[in-house]
């Protein structure tokens, strides 16, 4: 079962800091190995990616604790104005480098570092208010002030946000990550109330995203038709009672040869998801 952080009043900046750099190492790194997902790494296969294996998101996540501590520490009861915007983009920044640094140059959590950047300054900022919706409140305040200091380049997200017209990782967080509040969170209590294992509710909690979710990396692989796909096969999972039932395998078997065949990997869904597990071991319920 998930562990409930106790963060309280009590902690130092300090002792916070360090919970919420493990806890969101850890959620990265249950996210990569939680197995079957669809297109995605996890503990069977490297899904449809060419350049990731299992152990190098493992390599990637444990190279994020130092930047997801710096966040928390600088963002220990600030309140959300450009200041705190600036230095949390050049922290962001400075744990891609890291990121990049620790792969050989493979992006393997640009958009986790950005998502759970952000949740983890937002619990660090005012460490007494934590219910998920108010944490992912003070996130998107962030995430909407502007960054001076962030370099224009390309990316295949901006450029699938543009080309398809739909909000991509920015806009997840700028409008308080409804996919998490609204889909991934609800999702992961109704599946562990029904008596899914945990594993099962976390699969739950994914496909949940992936019935909505305007992924950039499945657009950017596939297009409309992948993404289409995916959602429609996502939904037919739940539909079927979900990964606890003998149905909903086998509808989530015949989703993942759908991916494979699209060559689609739903990343910035399984940012999310390990966004949620975050959120749902260090957030009191509403
Ligand atoms: C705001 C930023 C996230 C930049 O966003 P942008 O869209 O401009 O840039 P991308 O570099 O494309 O990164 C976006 C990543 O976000 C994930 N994502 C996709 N869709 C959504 C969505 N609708 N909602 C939420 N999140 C989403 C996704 O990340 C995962 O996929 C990555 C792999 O992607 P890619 O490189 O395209 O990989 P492949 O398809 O495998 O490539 P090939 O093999 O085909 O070559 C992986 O990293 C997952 O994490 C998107 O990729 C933000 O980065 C930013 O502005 N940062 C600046 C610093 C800052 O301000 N930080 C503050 C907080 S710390
Ligand atoms: N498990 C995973 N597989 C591929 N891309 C990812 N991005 C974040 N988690 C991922």
């Amino acid at each position: 079962m998930p562990q409930t952080l106790p963060i309280g009043a009590v902690l130092t900046a300090q002792e916070l800091a360090e919970r919420l750099a493990d806890t969101a190492t850890q959620a990265l790194i249950d996210e990569a190995r939680l197995s079957p997902k669809p297109g995605l790494v996890d503990s069977r296969s490297s899904g449809a990616h060419q350049d990731l294996t299992l152990d190098l998101m493992v390599r990637s996540a444990r190279s994020l604790t130092p930047t997801f501590y710096a966040l928390a520490l600088h963002s220990w009861q600030r309140p959300a104005d450009i200041a705190l915007r600036q230095e949390v983009g050049r922290l962001g920044r400075t744990g891609e480098a890291r990121m990049m640094a620790a792969t050989g140059g493979v992006n393997t959590h640009r958009g986790a570092i950005w998502a759970m950047g952000l949740l983890v300054s937002a619990v660090a900022m005012q460490p007494e208010n934590l219910m998920p919706q108010h944490i992912a409140q003070r996130a998107a305040k962030i995430a909407k002030l502007p960054d001076a200091f962030s370099p224009k380049k390309f990316s295949k997200g901006a450029h699938a946000v543009q080309r398809y017209q739909v909000p991509g990782a920015r806009e997840e967080a700028q409008s308080g990550f409804p996919h998490i509040i609204d889909c991934a969170l609800p999702q992961l209590h109704h599946s562990r109330t029904r008596g899914a294992s945990e594993s099962e509710a976390q699969v739950d909690a994914l496909l949940a995203v992936m019935t909505r979710l305007s992924d950039t990396c499945v657009l950017s692989r596939g297009g409309l038709p992948a993404l289409e796909a995916m959602h429609q096969g996502a939904q037919a999972v739940l539909d079927a009672g979900g990964l606890q039932t003998r149905a909903g395998k086998q509808r989530l078997r015949h989703l993942e040869q759908q991916m494979l065949a699209d060559n689609a990997s739903p990343g910035g869904a399984a940012d999310l998801l390990a966004a949620t597990l975050f959120l749902d071991r260090v957030s009191v319920p509403d």
